[in-house]
């Protein structure tokens, strides 16, 4: 198990997973899965849930939905062959055991720290890493490419693609879905049905997953199934079908929607039921048709305080194995303070609606559900169907809240121009996670949302420094009804500041010039306008003279105080969580050019490049986002232009 070393500061100290057997370490590629016997493989998947609840206890994780693919990884694993067989999981949040079992086990410990293992499945990883992902829906599309690119050179490699019952609440998966028999016909759909998104999963799509459970037919046809079973798993698998409670369900079920889409049915079976599990995939890889599997399985499944709250434990920090317990936050969260916010402003306004695309416990929402259920919408995993569900709604007088992460809002870019910029439709585009997000890595920092909005007509975007100014933006936002507005806010906290410290009002357009100065102007965007205060600490102390600005205002830039400021300093220097490409400072240094204004920008922000996993303040010092660095750059220009 790796240690803690040297270079990698914020690797939380190691937790020696204390595992009953010496199965797991022996692990060290799928064919050492394969070697066990099958009850060694019921005694592996208890070695790798212990390992997962000892390690990820250090490093937070997606626990919940790991614990709930342990017997369906090691089956997978027992029956094809990575890497000439490919697995794609959506989201590859649950990919952990898949990584145990193909060499990585010793590192598991390090799983999304700074240098260790990516939380997600990456290409770059290992070989074994198919597809990466991070985002939902994809891994359907991807798979079928595998499989198209496969029979194009007669290849006979296995491709199995693993999505969640949400991810069948995704888009893209249902376009992947509509394309599947007439492209290939060797593909297997693993359809892992825990009833769960990171909340309740939700729709039609969900309940018709149940009703495949529940359905009066299936009991009708169940003893076919057990002589199915018999017929396909031998005399034993037929107790084992009658000894597991309802999961062992029929093999073959007519008219499923699956098969109206060309692809033949089995299931639901127990997704824990390891023999099963190796038994059934032995056979449809004899098959020569698009195979659909769906397998019951609990999220959190082996530790009582994960199945007690699969919503809290799809993925969370560092937590107590007694009991699952967590640090609180010292203070409130920009989540929880946009939930609070945004339900007291439709209880005043009955015109407010809050619409989540299936993250009503990460965009806290769920205050608002319980307070306002008539007006809170969660529309599944489907971020394109939600913003045009909002633009549809704003056409008729309805003031819209969207909250989107800045990094899943990607998935609406097309419906933001083309539906609700286009027409001028008053949506208000919350993105939560604006910013560095940390330890999911780069598939989910919100670093591009600044570049993917300002050349977008109509669109307002702004950005607080401090909650206080959060609570005020949200207010002014929920009476501008004139267009489109978008706002930006980091995960967790931003300074801390009581929501109740007075602020200027927020007039559109205009920033705050906090403190005049004539040598140096600091722009500090929203979280970051903390770096800029201290980035003139440092100036200050060498004798400069420091103009310091809240811009508050992506878009529309504040130009008359920019050029102000421009014309009274030597140097500019802006900070921004975002990336430097087409980013805020980039606006500034864009109309200073055209207002023929020479004031050199030096900027501070995110490079050209995908930023790895890790706590924001190493990758801050790793890339020179520091008032240090900020120093540096101010010095080093004031002296070539002297
Ligand atoms: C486009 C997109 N939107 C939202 C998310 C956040 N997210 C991550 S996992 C998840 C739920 C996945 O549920 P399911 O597919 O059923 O897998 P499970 O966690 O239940 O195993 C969501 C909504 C995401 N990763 N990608
Ligand atoms: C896998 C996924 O996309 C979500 O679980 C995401 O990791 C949530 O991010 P936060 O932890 O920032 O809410
Ligand atoms: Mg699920």
């Amino acid at each position: 198990m790796t240690s803690a070393s040297s270079e990698s500061p914020d690797i939380t100290p190691s937790v020696r997973p204390t595992t009953s057997g010496p199965l797991l370490p022996s692990i060290k590629s799928p064919d050492d899965v394969k070697k066990l016997t099958d009850e060694q493989r019921v005694e592996l998947a208890g070695e790798v849930r212990e390992t997962l609840i000892n390690c990820l206890s250090v490093t937070g994780g997606h626990l919940g939905p790991n614990l709930g693919v342990v017997e369906l990884s090691i089956a997978l694993h027992t029956v094809f062959s990575t890497p000439t067989d490919k697995f794609v999981f959506d989201v590859a949040h649950q990919g952990y055991v898949h990584k145990m079992l193909t060499g990585r086990a010793d590192k598991i410990d390090t799983i999304r720290t700074y240098k260790g293992l990516n939380g997600f499945l990456l290409r770059s990883e290992s070989e074994h890493d198919a597809y990466g992902a991070g985002h939902a829906g994809t891994c359907l599309s991807a798979a079928l490419g595998m499989a198209a690119a496969r029979d194009l050179t007669g290849g006979d490699s296995h491709v199995v693609a693993v999505a969640g019952d949400a991810a069948f609440t995704c888009g893209p998966t249902l376009e992947a879905l509509n394309n599947i028999a007439e492209t290939t016909k060797k593909f297997i759909v693993v359809l892992n049905d825990n009833e769960w998104s990171i909340d309740k999963n939700v729709g039609a799509i969900a309940r018709y997953f149940n009703a495949l459970q529940t359905h009066s037919t299936y009991s009708s046809v169940r003893t076919s199934a057990a002589d199915f079973v018999e017929k396909l798993l031998g005399k034993a698998a037929r107790k084992i079908a009658h000894k597991v409670e309802e999961g062992a369900k029929n093999l073959i079920f007519p008219n499923v929607l699956f098969e109206k889409f060309g692809l033949r049915y089995f299931g639901p079976i127990d997704g824990h039921n390891l023999p099963l599990l190796v038994k059934t995939f032995e056979h449809l890889k004899t098959l020569n048709e698009p195979v659909v599997l769906h397998i019951i399985t609990e999220k959190g499944r082996g530790y009582q305080p994960a199945l007690d709250n699969p919503g809290k434990f799809h993925g969370l920090g560092a937590y107590k194995i007694e009991d699952g317990s967590t640090d609180t936050v010292s203070s409130p969260t920009c989540s929880d303070i946009f939930g609070r916010t945004v339900t007291n402003l439709a209880i005043d306004d009955p015109g407010i609606v809050a619409i989540t695309a299936a993250m009503p416990g990460g965009t806290k929402l769920d205050t608002f559900k319980r307070e306002l259920p008539d007006r809170y919408y969660d529309v599944g995993i489907a971020e394109e169907h939600a913003a045009l569900f909002a633009a549809g709604m704003a056409t008729e007088g309805v003031r819209p809240f969207l909250a989107i992460y800045s990094t899943f809002m990607q998935r609406a870019y097309d419906m933001i121009i083309h539906d609700i910029a286009l027409q001028n439709l008053p949506v208000r585009l919350c993105m939560d996670r604006g910013g560095l997000s940390g330890d999911d890595g780069p598939t989910h920092h919100g670093l591009f949302d600044i570049g993917y909005l300002r050349h977008v007509p109509n669109i307002i975007h702004m950005q607080p420094a401090n909650e206080a100014e959060f609570v005020a933006m949200l207010n002014w936002m929920a009476k501008y009804d004139d267009g489109p507005t978008a706002i930006r806010y980091p995960r967790g906290v931003i300074t801390g500041v009581s929501v109740d410290e007075k602020v200027s009002p927020i007039i559109l357009g205009k920033g705050e010039l906090v403190q005049e100065g004539n040598d140096v102007a600091l722009i500090g965007l929203g979280s970051f306008f903390e770096m800029a205060v201290r980035t003139k600490e440092l100036l200050e102390a060498k004798g400069y003279s420091v103009a310091l600005v809240n811009p508050r205002f992506i878009k529309p830039l504040d130009t008359e105080l920019l050029e102000r400021v421009a014309r009274n300093c030597k140097v500019i220097c802006t900070f921004e969580d975002h990336v430097l490409m087409h980013g805020f400072g980039a606006a500034c240094i864009e109309h200073l050019h055209d207002a023929g204004i020479p004031t050199p920008v030096e900027r501070i922000g995110w490079p050209d490049e995908f930023i790895e996993h890790g706590k924001p303040d190493t990758l801050q010092a790793l890339h020179h986002l520091t008032p240090e660095a900020a120093l540096d750059k101010i010095l080093s220009r004031l002296k070539t232009d002297n």
